[in-house]
């Protein structure tokens, strides 16, 4: 269908220039799969540093941002400073913003809108909690939140990844099981033909989050529908030169 692989690590309050060095440095060194696209998400405060050491080839997203280009809004970036400073993505949505800091459908919208407006590219996550799944609620909660986006993305999929990170697998060794994912890739990528467009179903990369380690990352990127993956704690580490290998 060609989907381009799309890897995505997220540093989250992670790293110091030292350890940024280190992490550029076994990235660069690599070798990398040429068929993949890498974008690593840094902290706010580094992206200029990392943009500065980094290859090109690598993209570069900050993890969060506000919904308008500038203003009285005390400790926030936009979009337009992110593109100021060479980034060319944003991670929106993810579910630290949404659990931790309060961040609900409409406004994760709202960013989406705002950064795709500004010429970034998204990398834009769902997913349900424990609480959620065990309910049945699964996809309920995730064909919710990519509703919301749908007017935020309007004609812009092109730019829009999704990750699909259950909430019970972020951070917590707990992995879903490529069947698991996969399930919930496919049935995401029905509703969105039905809601979307069949085009935009079929092109849409998905990738999957959530205790993604060298260890299952072969067996997940085996799965049709899983597109990539957004990588937490094992993109800090030298491992994740073998997860961006991981379909090749
Ligand atoms: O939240 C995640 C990526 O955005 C996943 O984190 P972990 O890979 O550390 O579970």
């Amino acid at each position: 269908m060609g989907r381009k692989f799309v890897v995505g690590g997220n540093w989250k309050m992670n790293g110091d220039k030292n350890q940024i060095n280190e992490i550029i440095n076994n990235l660069k060194k690599g070798p990398l799969d040429p068929n993949a696209e890498v974008v690593i998400g840094v902290p706010a405060i580094y992206l200029a540093y990392v943009k500065s050491i980094v290859p090109d080839s690598i993209g570069v997203a900050a993890q969060n941002c506000w919904k308008v280009p500038k203003g009285a809004f005390t400790g926030e970036i936009s979009p337009a400073m992110i593109k100021d400073v060479g980034a060319n993505w944003v991670i929106l949505g993810h579910s630290e913003r949404r659990t931790i800091f309060g961040e609900k459908d409409e406004l994760v919208a709202e960013k989406v809108a705002h950064a795709l407006e500004s010429g970034l590219k998204v990398i834009a996550c769902i997913g349900e909690t424990l609480e959620e799944r065990e309910a049945g609620k699964t996809e309920e909660v995730v064909f919710r939140q990519t509703k919301a986006l749908l007017p935020a993305i309007g004609n812009n999929w092109a730019n829009v990844v999704l990750a699909y990170e259950p909430v019970w697998a972020i951070g917590t060794g707990k992995t879903a099981t490529p069947q698991q994912a996969q399930d919930v890739h496919a049935s995401l990528r029905n509703w969105l033909s039905s809601n979307a467009s069949p085009d935009i179903a079929a092109s849409v990369r998905i990738q999957y989050g959530g205790s993604v380690t060298a260890a299952n990352a072969k067996e997940l990127a085996a799965c049709p529908d899983i597109d990539g993956f957004l990588v937490g704690g094992a993109s800090l580490k030298p491992e994740f030169v073998d997860i961006i290998n991981a379909s090749q």
